[in-house]
């Protein structure tokens, strides 16, 4: 019995040692942390960055408060490395502290004390641009951590915010079915819609030439006046295939008002409205809102030899002197009968040597086109990449690529090449590159937006469904009439 109580007693006092030494280890802990957080805070207000993004508390000395996301002024070694000295970025300066992190065991150390995360920085090549357009929009790295966010909207919605006044209709030439819907199209315009109508310069004269009805329709006469039709419309209508959308949006070597495309070729691929019931379908747009697909353009422009003699820098490069390509920009050899050999950079850093019958730098838009013929995978137009696909390539192990929508590529037809090349720009204006000429090209900031029939996806959906047939197979089955999987 004594015994008993003497060992209760023992350890009710070892018991008491154990949590007097926890205190006291948790104090020394606090007191460490709160001399370590204000040894931050006043180094963080000296380099000037931090204070303005601070998490306020309750009382403003509280080492309880802790910078939650602070967009600094780059003082990392690594916006040097991206070509940005200045430029904003995302930085990680988190303290860690009790309750601050999902898991408070994971700051501490196997001594049971708290430990401070490394402070980073996320920042964005922008060669020197100290706008805020340098941060990214989806990622982020709040506490340290790096995450991105979840796109939660997926399709753009155009709404008007009054009803559009004038529209610009192209249409296929040759066919005399289109040019009867597009008077009937013209007249229901003017008449229903009281809309300003623009039809291109020899469409106008026909129909002028048959009928003095139609003065009311506009046109544009020089290339200067088709510089500024995107301020005059505020809808364009092409009526044809998608060589009827390639060509009206090669009109616009700047923005792009919304296309609405009616199916009156062979394919169709970006051509979701049936002109048979045109009325109703622009109604419905022109009431919005209405769901667009951003289809963006390759900015190509191509480098003579001849012009870069003087010095490496010098570019006699006119202003005008660029072409926007909606599918692709393709490099062939001509008539030559030897392979072609171009050399490729992307940012300046070597790609590979293209020795075959040519190359194609296609947008996603295009990746259904030329490139898809040339064995490149079927991109959704949305996904932002530039698709990289040799045709008819020399060597086996030569796939497509897919690179990201911020490099530049430049093509180049080496000095010492014995053939030409020719660049063509969605299948048109053949241009003949001699050695030492280059071609470059990055994403264009004007994209085409075209209005979808249903939504991006869905239509994209239909047009490899239907146009492409894609993984389409007959079965001879009786318990399937149509004969389709
Ligand atoms: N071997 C090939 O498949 C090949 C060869 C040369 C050019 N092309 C394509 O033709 C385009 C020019 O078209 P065009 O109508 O002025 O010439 P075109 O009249 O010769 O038509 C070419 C075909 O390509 C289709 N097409 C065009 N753009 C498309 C796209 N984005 N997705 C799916 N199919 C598409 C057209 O509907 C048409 O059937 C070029 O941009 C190039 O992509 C393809
Ligand atoms: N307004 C226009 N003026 C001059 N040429 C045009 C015009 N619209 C289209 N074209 C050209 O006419 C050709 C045929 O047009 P389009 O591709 O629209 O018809 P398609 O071949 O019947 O249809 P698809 O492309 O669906 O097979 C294309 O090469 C295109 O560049």
């Amino acid at each position: 019995m004594v015994e008993d109580q003497a060992q209760a007693y023992m350890s009710n006092c070892l018991r008491i040692a154990v949590e007097s030494k926890a205190r006291a280890m948790e104090e020394a802990a606090q007191w460490k942390r709160k001399y370590e957080f204000e040894c931050l805070q006043n180094g963080a207000e000296e380099a000037g960055g931090l204070s303005a993004n601070y998490r306020t508390s309750s009382s403003g000395s509280d080492f309880n408060s802790v910078p939650d996301v602070a967009i600094v002024q780059g003082h990392h070694s690594h916006e040097q490395h991206l070509g940005c000295s200045e430029g904003p970025g995302i930085s990680s300066c988190d303290i860690f502290k009790n309750g601050m992190c999902s898991s408070e065991s994971n700051n501490l150390d196997g001594r049971g004390l708290l430990y401070q995360k490394v402070l980073f920085n996320l920042a964005w090549g922008c060669d020197g641009i100290k706008d805020q357009h340098a941060k990214h929009d989806i990622v982020s790295c709040e506490r340290g951590d790096i995450r991105t966010d979840i796109r939660r909207s997926k399709q753009i919605i155009l709404e008007w915010k009054s009803a559009p006044r004038s529209v610009a209709i192209f249409m296929k030439p040759n066919s005399p079915h289109v040019q009867a819907l597009c008077k009937e199209m013209v007249k229901w315009l003017k008449e229903d819609k009281g809309m300003n109508v623009f039809l291109e310069p020899d469409v106008r004269k026909e129909l002028l030439d048959e009928s003095n009805t139609y003065t009311f329709v506009q046109t544009w006469k020089t290339g200067e006046d088709i510089k500024t039709l995107h301020c005059k419309v505020d809808l364009v209508i092409t009526l044809g295939g998608d060589g009827t959308v390639l060509w009206a949006a090669s009109k616009f070597k700047g923005p792009v008002p919304p296309v609405v495309s009616f199916a009156m070729g062979s394919l169709g691929f970006m051509t979701p409205f049936k002109s048979d019931c045109f009325k109703e379908c622009l109604r419905n747009v022109i009431k919005g809102p209405w769901p667009i697909t951003l289809r963006h353009r390759l900015c190509c422009r191509i480098v003579r030899a001849a012009d870069c003699q003087e010095s490496t820098n010098c570019r006699k490069i006119l202003e005008d002197d660029f072409h926007l390509v909606l599918n692709e920009v393709s490099i062939d050899r001509g008539m030559s009968s030897f392979l072609t050999f171009l050399e490729c950079y992307s940012d300046n850093s070597f790609v590979t040597y293209v020795q075959g019958d040519g190359l194609i730098i296609s947008t996603t838009s295009g990746s259904t086109a030329y490139s898809l013929a040339a064995g490149g995978s079927m991109v959704h137009p949305q996904v932002p990449g530039i698709l990289f696909t040799p045709i008819c390539p020399h060597s086996l192990s030569f796939r497509p690529l897919i690179l990201p929508e911020y490099v530049t590529l430049r093509i180049q037809v080496p000095l010492h090449s014995r053939g030409q090349a020719w660049a063509s720009f969605d299948g048109k204006d053949r241009q003949i590159l001699q050695a030492g000429d280059a071609l470059e090209c990055n994403m264009s900031e004007w994209p085409v937006p075209t209005m979808c029939e249903v939504e991006s996806t869905c239509d994209f959906l239909h047009s490899v469904q239907e146009c492409l047939h894609w993984n389409m197979k007959k079965i001879h089955c009786a318990d399937n009439p149509e004969g389709q999987l």
